[in-house]
């Protein structure tokens, strides 16, 4: 069966780079490239089969920071092909980004410099804007519309004979300090490119806890430091060029300096080969460079729960280079990390060691939450059949000051036509879920007759109450809830 793989902001960068990358992998690979502009696209197409002649490349008109037109290209998606297997959510903007110098100074000179690197913590701000609806751009840009189309998109993703994989592009400058359920699309503070990736990191998590039972598994990545538009927007392409040696010389101390396209999409690139079931749902994948030039892909434990952080990090789990060329990774790479930095084995057995108090430290989700500060994102006239996640809940252990915990995501349903649900069964029988996944099973089908058409966006936003019938993605400033 050929796999069909979806890619946004796929005509530049990265998302251009793993293209590429999926292409000589596997040239019956069918790609479809989501992108806000068809001329840009078009290159990006054209470029793709100059080295792929016999590709199967498609375009998808996508502005990932407009509501409506993520609901018009997951229509024309989903006329288009009837399965899904990777969806890569990758289009990400990060405004007006200014470097405060100031602090860039005392962080060269601090213990932490390695890490200041790594994660540009504390160094960079941006200028967020409102869109047309009301939605702060960066969130609604990196997060909801993205969001949007992974529900838009779940009659493909949650197929009875196959199992699909949402891979979120968010990146190691997410912080959880720059995030708040007070302040939900980062509209207060300057930092809403570091919010809106950590936002992407929890809603991963509970994505995975919602729809691991059906067949769909979501992992996030970070791809390191890339020179693209993105990097090109804080410093001038010139002045990147002119410190590149110096930039070659950190890769010594930190390999998350991966620099080109090529080696930032080593993680993509890598899950696309990796069983969905088989994945950590509370890690984060790294595309790593070595100070030899050497891709590899190694898990670390996300930033969703940071409690239990030592200052020594010796390497993590590791996962050789996706391609054939790297051969050996090298063990200087195990001092690189900065100080929040833990390696997912290491994370693993402390979470082991603390599990009696992570228990205590459950609460239920709807606690102390004020509805009337809700706003509908998203209206649908769909009934909500059953917006029950509990089921998968026991499966996945929470850290011990887990941010998740106080998140109720209502996933409300979209009363979509069954297409792929209630098919028949069992396709990978031999595909064992692993200790950190829930077991899949599927649920009686509980599909609404289609709403093609009935969308409504609200330009306002209403207060609302939970779990109103017929009500979808609602964000709620204390339950963060979508
Ligand atoms: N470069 C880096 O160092 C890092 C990047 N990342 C993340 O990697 C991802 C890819 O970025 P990168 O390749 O670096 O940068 P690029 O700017 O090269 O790529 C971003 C892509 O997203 C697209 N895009 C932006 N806004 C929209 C939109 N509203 N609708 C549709 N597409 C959109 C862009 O399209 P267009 O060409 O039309 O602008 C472009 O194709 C981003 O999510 C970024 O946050 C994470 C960590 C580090
Ligand atoms: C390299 C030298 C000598 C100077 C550049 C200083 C900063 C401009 C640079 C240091 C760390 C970088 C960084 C990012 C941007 C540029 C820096 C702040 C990112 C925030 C880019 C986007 C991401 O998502 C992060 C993973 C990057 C982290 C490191």
């Amino acid at each position: 069966m050929k796999k069909v793989v979806l890619v946004t902001g796929a005509n530049s960068g990265i998302g251009l780079a793993l293209c590429e990358r999926l292409l000589s992998q596997d040239a019956q690979v069918q790609l479809c490239l989501a992108c806000r502009n068809m001329q840009r696209a078009e290159a990006a197409r054209q470029a793709l089969l100059v080295s792929h002649p016999q590709a199967q490349v498609s375009l998808l008109h996508l502005d990932v920071g407009n509501m409506h037109s993520v609901v018009r290209a997951a229509e024309e998606f989903k006329q288009k092909y009837n399965r899904l297997d990777y969806l890569y959510l990758n289009a990400g903007i990060m405004p007006n980004p200014r470097v405060d110098l100031k602090a860039f100074y005392k962080g060269l000179f601090s213990r932490n410099v390695v890490h200041m690197f790594a994660t540009a913590e504390g160094i960079l701000t941006q200028e967020d804007k409102v869109t047309p609806i009301g939605l702060q751009e960066v969130f609604a840009t990196n997060l909801f519309g993205h969001f949007l189309l992974v529900r838009e998109l779940e009659p493909l993703l949650c197929q009875a004979d196959h199992n699909s994989l949402v891979i979120w592009t968010s990146s190691s400058n997410a912080q959880r300090t720059a995030f708040s359920l007070d302040d939900i699309q980062h509209q207060k503070g300057h930092e809403p490119y570091s919010s809106s990736k950590y936002a992407s990191d929890l809603l991963s998590f509970a994505l995975n806890r919602r729809y691991n039972s059906r067949g769909l598994y979501s992992s996030v990545i970070c791809p390191g430091l890339v020179m693209t538009n993105l990097t090109y927007g804080i410093l001038p392409s010139f002045f990147w060029t002119l410190i590149m040696p110096i930039m070659w010389l950190i890769r010594i101390f930190t390999n998350t300096f991966t620099l080109s396209p090529y080696n930032g999409a080593e993680a993509l690139f890598w899950l696309f080969m990796q069983k969905p079931e088989s994945l950590d749902p509370m890690a984060k994948y790294h595309s790593l460079t070595s100070g030899l030039g050497n891709n590899y892909t190694q898990p670390r434990k996300s930033e969703l729960d940071q409690s239990n952080v030592t200052e020594d990090t010796p390497e993590g789990e590791e996962h050789p280079p996706a391609d054939s060329e790297n051969k050996e990774n090298e063990a200087e790479e195990v001092k690189e990390e900065g100080p929040k930095e833990m390696t997912l084995d290491e994370w693993k057995a402390q979470q082991d060691k603390d599990r009696a108090k992570v228990e205590f430290n459950i609460r239920k989700a709807n606690e102390g939450t004020d509805w009337k500060k809700g706003y509908v994102l998203h209206k649908s006239k769909a009934e909500d059949a059953s917006a029950d996640d509990a089921a998968g809940d026991h499966h996945f252990r929470r850290p011990a000051n887990d941010i998740t915990s106080q998140l109720e995501i209502n996933f409300g349903d979209l009363g979509r036509p069954g297409r792929g649900r209630g098919g028949p069964r069992g396709g990978r029988g031999g595909r064992g879920a692993t200790a950190t996944r829930p077991p899949r099973e599927r649920r009686p089908d509980k599909d609404t007759p289609t709403i093609g058409g009935s969308h409504e966006y609200s330009r306002k936003r209403h207060p609302v109450e939970p779990n109103i019938p017929g009500t979808e993605y609602i964000v709620t400033p204390d339950s963060g809830v979508w």
